[in-house]
């Protein structure tokens, strides 16, 4: 028998309507296996937040299986679904949702302290975390005080400090600045552990993630080769996805860090 590692993350025929009934995921099949770094591209409304939102079960009800390293995401079993979102970090858009204490540490403390981590432990996550996104000198700050940049770093810390097996990342370069963009891509980049980042900004799904995935109308229309995918122009004006104007990506990958 062939081993095949338990998949990261195997997203299988997943379907979703809201309430009003859109239909937002139509069918979905994704796999990605361990310290993949993925991108998740598409147009406005293609269903990529509903896809995120089924990864840690906080959406579901419509057809099809979500498994996180061979795990299911089952939201009726409360056990199982404190196990799933301990094992996805979902870093939203906004810091500001995910920031909320009176100081930096105490809000990357509060997950795993939410989880029952106390003591030496406790401390000892919220130094690691803290050191992967360059902010230890920043713990006792007031995180409202903190750069956009830097409370986006934070949030980043504020899930790290779970230790997830699968980072997700809902448009991580937006609202940053080129110094802040390219920092925080040197951090996902020195992570071990496998990411899933929604952008829009394509140049950085190049950046960060070799494999890409095109979501349109609720359906995985394109899986590779992250160069590959964006030099397709047909496949990429079908889909409404633009590359910044004179941006070669086959160029970009070649002078990409080792
Ligand atoms: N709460 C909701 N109620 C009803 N329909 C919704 C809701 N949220 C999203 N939708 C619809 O579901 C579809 C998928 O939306 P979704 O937000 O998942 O897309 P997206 O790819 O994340 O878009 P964007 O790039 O604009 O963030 C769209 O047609 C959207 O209008």
């Amino acid at each position: 028998m062939i081993d095949v590692a338990t998949p990261a993350l195997k997203v299988s025929r997943l379907h979703y309507a809201y309430p009003d009934g859109r239909a937002a995921l139509r069918g979905v099949d994704l796999t990605i296996a361990p310290g993949e770094r993925v991108a998740l591209l598409g147009p406005n409304g293609a269903g990529k937040t509903t896809l995120v939102l089924h990864l840690n079960g906080i959406l579901h009800g419509g057809g099809g299986t979500v498994e996180v390293s061979g795990l299911p995401v089952t939201p009726a079993d409360r056990a199982a679904i404190a196990e799933i979102r301990r094992r996805v970090g979902i870093v939203f858009q906004d810091p500001d949702d995910q920031l909320f204490m009176p100081t930096v540490a105490e809000d990357v403390a509060f997950g795993p302290a939410n989880a029952g981590v106390r003591g030496q432990e406790l401390d000892d996550r919220v130094d690691e975390a803290l050191a992967a996104v360059g902010m230890s000198e920043h713990r006792d700050h007031v995180p409202h005080h903190l750069s956009f940049g830097q409370r986006r770093r934070v949030a980043v810390a504020t899930v790290l400090a779970m230790r997830p097996e699968i980072l997700v990342l809902d448009e991580p370069s937006s609202n940053l600045d080129p110094a802040s963009r390219r920092e925080l891509a040197e951090i996902l980049e020195s992570l071990p552990v496998t990411v899933l980042m929604v952008t829009h900004d394509l140049p950085y799904a190049l950046e960060l993630c070799p494999r890409s995935v095109i979501l349109d109308t609720g359906r995985i229309v394109a899986d590779g080769d992250t160069a590959a995918l964006l030099s397709d122009r047909e496949l990429m004006r079908g889909h409404r996805l633009e590359l910044p104007f004179g941006f070669d990506p086959v160029a970009a990958a070649a002078s990409r860090r080792p």
